[in-house]
């Protein structure tokens, strides 16, 4: 991590009762978030990326959210729902580096063949929709990444190429990433911190 400085600074988030969350994610460190079904960590995620209207502060490399345009701010702190919508026909239509060296390399990262990038988004499995939608993500070069279950369809050797995929791009642009995982396993690989959630939203364990 090159920095000390928070890229992502939470202070007091909340949403209808859940939170509040105080975090200070440095440039490429993951936060592994945890916690039981509909305690919350979706709401967060979707608060921290804007999405909806909530309480508390976040600031990316201390400039509060406020000052960037809302498009700006989604495109820098970008989230990936677990079930990730499209608005195109063709993964293509979605992904501006579909043909450049860097696009054509993560797509091999997550074992996707170059001809999936024209087939329908209708006639592809919902793993390679996941993967898919990851690499969407990272096209717009966010800042910090938002990822709620990323690897919620996939098999082991594609979980791991996710898991390595996610880490080296953090590692190469000092991205931060809060990282949504049921799965204990996952959150130590991937995380350098980990938080967790009681069933009423309140944070009640950090490590
Ligand atoms: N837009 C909304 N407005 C009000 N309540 C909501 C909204 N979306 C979800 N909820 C409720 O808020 C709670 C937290 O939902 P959330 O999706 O954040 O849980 P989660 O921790 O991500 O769960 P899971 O692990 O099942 O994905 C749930 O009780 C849910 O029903």
């Amino acid at each position: 991590m090159a920095s000390t400085r928070p890229r992502l600074l939470l202070r007091g988030l909340s949403i209808g009762g859940i939170g509040p969350l105080d975090a200070a994610i440095a440039p490429g460190e993951c936060l592994a978030l945890s916690g039981p079904s509909g305690a919350g960590k979706t709401r967060l995620l979707r608060a921290i990326a804007d999405l909806d209207p909530h309480g508390g502060e976040c600031r990316l490399d201390d400039r509060p959210a406020g000052v960037f345009a809302a498009p700006a701010w989604r495109r820098a702190v970008a989230y990936l729902p677990a079930e990730p919508a499209w608005w195109a026909d063709t993964p293509r239509d979605h992904l501006r580096t579909a043909d450049a060296p860097a696009g054509h390399d993560r797509l091999a990262a997550l074992d996707l063949e170059t001809t999936m990038l024209d087939r329908p988004l209708t006639q592809l499995s919902s793993g390679q929709r996941q993967r898919l939608a990851l690499l969407r993500l990272l096209d717009g070069q966010p800042q910090v990444l938002l990822l709620d279950e990323p690897t919620a369809n996939l098999d082991a050797d594609n979980i791991a190429r996710v898991e390595a995929l996610v880490a080296d791009y953090c590692a190469e642009r000092d991205a931060a990433c809060v990282w949504v995982s049921h799965d204990p396993g996952q959150r130590r690989r991937v995380a350098h911190r980990q938080l967790a959630l009681d069933g009423r939203g309140r944070v009640t364990a950090c490590s």
